[in-house]
């Protein structure tokens, strides 16, 4: 690729007027040098901003108005300070979103805006959430190929051009029908059957890729299915588990579209946002990969439905199965194991089953009396 061939030319110059003999192998110097792997000539002057030990981030999220956005900007922002948390997406933020801190327009397929934001406000940690997840992603698959791989492309090249700290998350998704499956260890076969878990795989390996060709500090956490209270889901596999509560407070009733012995690993949203921003603090020679699962609960249909029911002992679940979700769930992971990210940066989940009803149910407030009374 001609792209390649001048950054190889310019790392085999840089090493040559730095080194003299050159005997340095050629990762070691591409490593040092800051350039871009976009938008690279032959003349460019290459320097990275530095910033002192006691500044605070600058982090920009993409994809910021999804399930999962919103929820870590807030802990973001109360940890590094309102206005250094930027939150985007293509989509028109709610009020209450508008108004809690600053929120831009970015599409992750406009290469120049990207970079016109990352460049103007100073961005150095870049959050990339954007992505069309697997159930939507197999109702459309060229453009989530277009969303989850070129969007990806773009947020890694800005990434490596400016120095960022990326971090992508990743997913159970990204295992398939030949991967382990209880557990599915952090390093296996990894041949998943939906665009999406394609995606998350690539995005795995080009981060990791892009951490030895060009230093770029990717960090990439595979998450199990998030379950919240305060925002949907966007149109996964996992949905159901967030759905439950709201049908069951709402009407009392649930219909579920993947069977009752369906088995995943699933995580409340406290604990999947707290162990991004634990990852993306952990110091770098603290991590000895690039790409962790992280763990807390594994449960199915039948099992969430029963532990709802000790609260809301009236709730009626039936079975309607979508077989698109359920192939999916079939090939997908039942538990995860989660070993080195405890191991390494000290990962420790605090929600387990009981613990993740009891909350979305409290967070809901007092509506279970109604079904109860109903
Ligand atoms: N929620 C989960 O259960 C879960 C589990 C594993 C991994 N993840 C990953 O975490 C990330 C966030 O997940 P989520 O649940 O918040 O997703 P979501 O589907 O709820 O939100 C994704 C957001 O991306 C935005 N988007 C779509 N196209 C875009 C474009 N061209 N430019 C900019 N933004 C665009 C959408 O408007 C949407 O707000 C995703 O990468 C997802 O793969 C989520
Ligand atoms: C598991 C995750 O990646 C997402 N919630 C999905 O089901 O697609």
């Amino acid at each position: 690729m001609p792209v390649i061939r001048t950054l190889t030319k310019v790392a085999k110059q840089a090493l040559l007027s730095t080194h003299g003999c050159g005997c340095q192998p050629l990762t070691v110097a591409v490593r040092k040098i800051s350039f871009s792997p976009r938008q690279v000539t032959s003349d460019a002057s290459f320097h990275s901003v530095s910033f002192s030990e006691t500044d605070h981030p600058k982090v920009l999220i993409t994809g910021g108005l999804g399930q999962l956005g919103v929820g870590l900007a807030k802990l973001l922002r109360k940890r590094f300070g309102k206005n250094n948390v930027i939150l985007s997406d293509i989509r028109k933020p709610p009020s209450s979103v508008f108004h809690s801190g600053p929120f831009i327009y970015s599409d992750i397929l406009d290469y120049k805006n990207l970079r016109e934001i990352v460049v103007n406000n100073r961005i150095t940690w870049l959050v990339h959430y954007s992505a069309l997840l697997s159930a939507v992603g197999e109702a459309n698959v060229a453009l989530a190929r277009s969303v989850n791989i070129t969007g990806l492309h773009n947020i890694l090249d800005i990434a490596a051009e400016h120095g960022l700290r990326l971090f992508v998350p990743s997913t159970i998704g990204a295992f398939g029908p030949s991967s382990p499956r209880d557990p599915a260890p952090d390093l296996c076969v990894q041949r998943p059957r939906t665009i999406y878990g394609v995606s998350k795989v690539h995005a795995e390996l080009m981060g990791e890729y892009y951490q030895h060709r060009y230093g770029l500090d990717f960090r990439c956490l595979r998450y199990p299915g998030i379950i919240s209270a305060d925002s949907m889901p966007g149109g996964g596999t996992t949905d159901y588990a967030v759905q439950i509560f709201h049908d069951a407070i709402k009407t009392g009733k649930f219909e579920c579209n993947l069977k009752p012995d369906t088995r995943l690993p699933m995580m409340y949203i406290d604990d999947c946002l707290r162990a991004t921003l634990e990852v993306m603090e952990a110091p770098a020679d603290t991590l000895s990969m690039r790409t962790y699962n992280i763990n807390a609960m594994s449960f199915t249909p039948e099992e969430l439905a029963q532990e709802l029911q000790k609260q809301m002992p009236e709730l009626e679940v039936t079975y309607d199965i979508d077989p698109v979700r359920q192939a999916i769930a079939d090939s997908w992971p039942m538990n995860f194991d989660d070993s080195n990210a405890r191991k390494d940066w000290g990962w420790k989940h605090d929600y387990d089953l009981p613990e993740l009803v009891q909350t979305m149910l409290n967070s809901f407030g007092a509506d279970t009396r109604m079904v109860h009374a109903s």
